[in-house]
């Protein structure tokens, strides 16, 4: 059971629309998502729904049209920029489709650069880097650069990364839409024990209704309208 979790994350009626000149496209139809500590979430639907566009406004990569998003009962966008890029950096984590590594720098380097932006201190954020990829099996790969890494691998140092900073909530969009069926099913095993372990929430955006059975809870969104938003083992 999951009813002693407690709420992290509230979408609180998200419409978003574009307005590229005369064409308006509404993208988020008043969307309403409750995102509980510690979980894994899966967001699925068809190309085009508004899986991506509700991932950015959840972490403050994209303004809402209309509604709230709440982390802990704190209004995101009523925050200033600087906060909101505080926020970012210490509050949540983000993995994508493509690693976005930094190519001249190891893998233990780019899981600790989040950590020294913070201006943490050096060799703890190198101790915690080795640990965390030595937990998502790559002890053995500490000073490969991007380049000499697979696509698996890269990925899990990308997860490594989102979790350098202690974040409440990791936000993540087609992580394994890059990688073969057998490195997919490792990404989302090790989402699952790392939520698990550190208390950590995970948002997954994806188009692979297998690989989202693996999470705890699923949610569709069609046409920026969000189905199945009520997971009965909250309620
Ligand atoms: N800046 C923009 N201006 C206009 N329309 C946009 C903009 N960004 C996204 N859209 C439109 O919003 C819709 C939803 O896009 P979004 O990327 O959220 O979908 P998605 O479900 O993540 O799709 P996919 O699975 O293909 O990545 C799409 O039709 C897209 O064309």
């Amino acid at each position: 059971m999951t009813t002693n979790k407690q709420i992290l994350l509230t979408v609180n009626k998200v419409s978003k629309h574009f307005n590229d000149g005369e064409v308006t496209t509404q993208v988020l139809n008043e969307v309403e998502l409750t995102v509980y500590e510690g979980e894994q979430l899966a967001i699925v639907g068809s190309s085009g729904s508004g899986k991506s566009t509700l991932l950015h406004v959840m972490g403050t990569l994209d303004t809402p049209s209309n509604g709230k998003v709440l982390l802990q009962d704190v209004d995101i966008y009523q925050l200033s920029s600087a906060k909101q890029a505080k926020l970012r950096n210490e509050d949540l984590g983000f993995i994508y489709q493509f690693h976005h590594l930094l190519p001249e720098f190891t893998a233990i380097e780019n899981v600790a650069m989040p950590a020294f932006i913070q201006g943490k201190n050096k060799q703890q954020t190198l101790d915690k880097a080795q640990g965390l990829l030595e937990r998502v099996g790559l002890g053995h790969r500490l000073n490969h650069t991007p380049a000499q890494l697979s696509g698996g691998e890269r990925q899990r140092v990308a997860i490594a990364r989102a979790l350098i900073n202690n974040p409440k909530l990791v936000l993540a969009d087609e992580p394994t839409g890059n990688l073969d069926a057998t490195s997919a099913e490792t990404v989302y095993e090790l989402i699952k024990e790392l939520a698990q372990q550190f208390n950590t929430a995970f948002v997954v955006v994806t188009h692979d209704h297998k690989l989202a059975t693996k999470m705890d809870r699923q949610v569709t969104m069609k046409d920026g309208v969000l189905q199945n938003r009520v997971n009965q083992s909250h309620e």
